[in-house]
């Protein structure tokens, strides 16, 4: 099963995840994959350091080359070996990204159409300040990080997850406000519950 977390910066997908790769170990009993996008390899590295030179349609490109290479060479095969993958952001976070780049969203899709659908896509929310107070603590944010505000990112992630629901994608939208992320974790495992397989007999 291929389970993916996104929403906007700050919002605690990378401590959900890492959460819920935990709590899916402990809950599955089957291997879990935890990953994140860009990917850890040269291409994921070199654009993590690139963000702030690379930009637009360019940018789009590359992050959707990495994907591609994310997706054939770690994803399928960790899934083909039977494991649970979560993946650290995906599409949706391109069509937001690359859209606060100025790239077109219909441009954006025709570069990630193609790849792999996952069993389900979590969409976090909070509320923008919550946010904002979070970015705010960061001793420096990235060029992408900068120019979008928090209402704006939620704004597109919206507009995003209703252009995937049209693409048939299966999708959860998690509200995370007055929740630490334990209970986050939790509400994303009542969703994903009818998805895993039976837990094993004690
Ligand atoms: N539910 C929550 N309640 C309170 N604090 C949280 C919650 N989730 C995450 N945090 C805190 O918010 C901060 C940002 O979390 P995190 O780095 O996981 O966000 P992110 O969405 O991955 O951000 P980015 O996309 O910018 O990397 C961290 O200090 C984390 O401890
Ligand atoms: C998947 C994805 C990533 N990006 C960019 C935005 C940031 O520079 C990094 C993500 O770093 P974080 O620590 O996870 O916040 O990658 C992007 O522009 N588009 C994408 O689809």
């Amino acid at each position: 099963m291929f389970v993916v977390i996104e929403g906007p910066n700050g919002v605690g997908k990378t401590t959900v995840a890492g959460l819920l790769t935990k709590r899916l170990r402990h809950r599955a009993g089957q291997p879990v994959h935890l990953t994140s996008e860009p990917t850890r390899t040269r291409l994921g590295e070199l654009l993590r350091e690139a963000e702030g030179v690379i930009h637009g349609r360019a940018f789009a490109l590359a992050i959707a080359a990495d994907r591609t290479m994310h997706v054939e060479d770690e994803i399928i095969p960790a899934l083909d070996a039977g494991m649970i993958v979560v993946s650290d952001r995906y599409v949706q976070s391109s069509l937001v990204l690359q859209r606060v780049d100025a790239v077109d969203v219909h441009e954006i899709w025709s570069y990630n159409r193609y790849v792999l659908q996952p069993a389900i896509s979590i969409y976090l929310v909070d509320d923008p300040q919550v946010i904002a107070a979070r970015l705010a603590e960061r001793p420096r944010l990235s060029r992408l990080e900068a120019t979008a505000t928090p209402e704006r990112e939620l704004q597109f992630y919206t507009q995003a997850f209703n252009f995937l629901g049209r693409q048939s994608w299966h999708q959860e939208r998690i509200d995370c406000q007055d929740r630490n992320p334990d209970e986050v974790v939790s509400a994303i495992l009542d969703t994903l519950d009818p998805l895993l397989a039976p837990r094993p007999v004690a």
